[in-house]
């Protein structure tokens, strides 16, 4: 079951992951899959109960994420405050995908992809996907959380393989989008654009994503919300913008602002997704 041997096939590690994220976790079914992007962290808590914490290197086809501490498990959690099972079928659980391979780490895109098929092994029909990304539109000020109404892959790659068709017409669910803005109705949308990374965007290249349409540049996101279009999932995007892309501010932003300005926004966009995943 190695994700890096051609012959291989990916979707057969992830029902072999799934099932030892059910053994691992004692809970058969997880309805909705969270992908926790920068800034996003303190969301799981405010979820509901967790009932079981993994490590995600301990599941097949998790690495170990780079940056040891950071994101470096899989969290089962009962989500409570919904509407209480009135939906019939008793419990709502959440995966919480603590740890994102990124395709700048050229580890594969079976990697990258890894965790959304997992999640839909699992029984998911929902995953939202966070990330952190930089803003072009000025007006969006560093904490701003963005709904993603579509997307550019600049990155030439794409999870599937072979002649494996997929439409991507409303790849990011205009029904939960709506959802969304029921809870906060002043929620922004923009496209997402993904670049490979790691380095960031030069002014010009940001100039260039503003004019293909783009508003949000990140280094996440896209190819991981085809995979979960492949794999049957509904996908909520939201961004967190953490800095404004190179160029758009005339003063270049300090680090130290973007860290203090997603961890100021950490409490209100956490708040924002646990009321979007109950509702
Ligand atoms: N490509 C890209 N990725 C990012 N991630 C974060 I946080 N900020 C940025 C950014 O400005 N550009």
């Amino acid at each position: 079951l190695d994700l890096d041997d051609p012959t291989t096939d990916p979707f057969a590690v992830a029902r072999a992951a799934a099932a030892q994220l059910a053994e691992a976790t004692g809970v058969a079914r997880h309805d909705v899959a969270l992908v926790l992007g920068s800034g996003w962290g303190g969301a799981a808590d405010l979820l509901g109960e967790t009932v079981a914490e993994v490590p995600a290197a301990q599941i097949v086809g998790f690495t170990a994420p780079a940056v040891q501490g950071h994101g470096a498990t899989i969290r089962s959690i009962r989500i409570t405050g919904g509407d209480g099972g009135a939906s019939g079928g008793g419990d709502t659980h959440a995966l919480v995908l603590g740890s994102r391979t990124h395709f700048y780490e050229n580890r594969g895109v079976r990697r990258v992809a890894h965790g959304v098929r997992t999640a839909a092994a699992a029984g998911a029909r929902t995953v939202v996907l966070t990330n952190g990304c930089g803003g072009l539109v000025p007006e969006w000020a560093p904490g701003t959380p963005v709904l993603i109404s579509d997307h550019l892959n600049l990155t030439a790659a794409s999870p599937l393989e072979g002649a494996t068709f997929v439409d991507l017409t409303d790849l990011y669910s205009s029904r939960l989008r709506t959802l969304a803005r029921t809870i906060d109705p002043d929620l922004p949308e923009g496209v997402y654009v993904q670049f490979r990374g790691p380095h960031y965007e030069t002014p010009a290249e940001v100039r260039m994503a503003g004019i293909l349409g783009g508003h949000l540049v990140g280094m996440s996101t896209t190819l991981e919300a085809i995979a979960a279009r492949h794999a049957g999932l509904e996908v909520l995007g939201i961004s967190l913008v953490t800095n404004q892309a190179a160029g758009i501010s005339p003063v270049p932003l300090s680090h130290a602002e973007v860290l203090e300005a997603g961890a100021a926004a950490g409490p209100r966009i956490s708040a924002l997704l646990a009321d979007i995943v109950r509702a």
